[in-house]
């Protein structure tokens, strides 16, 4: 499996390329192949990274190659983790953070439309993640939009992990739970299907508006506020989840979340990279389809759907698309 990360000397990659080369992604009869793509100043850095690799004499892996150059990182590739972004500063209106973005995704789309393998998988950790899934799958028209996706592995963790405090029982109880809508704070973790071992649970809507809701929402802050630097490996774990379920298949009788390009289920508009229930079987992702939606989780569900529409159109109003 040659696996590109881009970023791969931040803080994330830091976490995550260990999780790879281990074969905690693919299992451990996948050998692995990894391309480090980062910026000319972090190069020196991704060595660094790439000794310490070496050092952990991992049976899985096969090879480390690092490279500024997108064509060379993403050559023959199956799988693109795409990490590396432009974070928000202080002051920094969205339509600037939308046009940074466009410059890292749009580039490395065409550069995986070129040169990646025919079967590569994409995921998007960058943010924000689901527009600059969308910007990148745009400049990748060879590639089917179902192989670009956007990361809310990390809010489904963070859900399911508050749910089972918050009933006292273990993570492997819950099922049935989904991330709707974009990574960002206007995201809908839905009770409303859950089962805690096997069994549908009472939900206090009080508790679910305002506590559940606002914390699994703003997890990615309180971290931030609590460790003075964002997520990293609960990120990279995320990751891994995502891409080992992609591929390997999610478990019976459950589903997971993951932002994918909407085929107009739920009301979505087609073409939206929106999270939504998935499952997967043979490498493929399919919606969750015939869920009762009610009235309080379409509100939520659309206002969410509504700001991915925003950003599209921010990203469409400069070009990008
Ligand atoms: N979807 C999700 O659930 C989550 C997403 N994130 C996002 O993941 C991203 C990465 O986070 P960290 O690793 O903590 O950041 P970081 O700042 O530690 O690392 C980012 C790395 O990307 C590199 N980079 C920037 N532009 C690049 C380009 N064009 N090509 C290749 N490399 C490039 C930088 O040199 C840096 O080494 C951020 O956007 C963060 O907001 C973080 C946590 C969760
Ligand atoms: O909030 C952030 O900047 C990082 C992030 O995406 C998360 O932790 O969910």
């Amino acid at each position: 499996m040659r696996i590109t990360v881009t970023g791969a000397a931040g803080q994330i990659g830091y976490a995550l390329l260990f999780r790879i080369a281990s074969g905690a992604m693919f299992g451990p009869n996948t050998p692995v192949s990894l391309r480090l793509l980062e910026l000319p100043q972090a190069l020196a850095a991704a060595e660094g990274v790439a000794m310490e690799l070496d050092d952990c004499a991992f049976p899985l892996l096969r090879s480390i190659d690092i490279t500024d150059d997108a064509a060379e990182a993403f050559d023959r590739s199956n799988v693109a983790l795409l990490v590396g972004s432009r974070p928000r500063t202080a002051g920094m209106e969205r339509a600037d953070l939308l046009s940074a973005n466009g410059a890292i995704f749009a580039p490395q789309g065409r550069a995986i439309n070129d040169n990646a393998a025919d079967d590569v998988r994409v995921l998007v950790v960058g943010n924000p993640a689901n527009t600059n899934a969308l910007i990148a799958s745009a400049h990748a028209p060879d590639v089917p939009d179902a192989r670009f996706t956007a990361m809310t592995r990390l809010d489904h963790n963070r859900a399911v992990a508050r749910l089972a405090k918050a009933t006292d029982s273990a993570v492997a109880s819950i099922s049935h739970l989904t991330i709707w809508g974009n990574h960002s704070s206007t995201q809908y973790p839905d009770l409303s299907h859950v089962l805690v071992d096997g069994d549908s649970i009472d939900v206090d809507r009080e508790w679910l508006e305002s506590d559940y809701i606002p914390a699994v929402a703003n997890r990615g802050a309180a971290i931030i506020a609590a460790r003075g630097s964002s997520s990293a490996a609960s990120a990279a774990n995320a990751a891994v989840d995502h891409m080992h379920d992609w591929v390997l298949g999610t478990a019976q009788d459950d589903w997971t979340s993951a932002a994918i390009t909407s085929d107009g289920s739920y009301g979505v508009p087609a073409g939206l990279i929106s999270s939504f229930p998935v499952t997967s079987t043979g490498g493929d992702w399919q919606i969750v389809e015939g869920l009762d939606i009610d009235e309080f989780s379409r509100a939520r569900i659309d206002a969410s759907v509504a700001e991915l529409g925003e950003e599209r159109a921010a990203v469409e109003a400069l070009g990008l698309l």
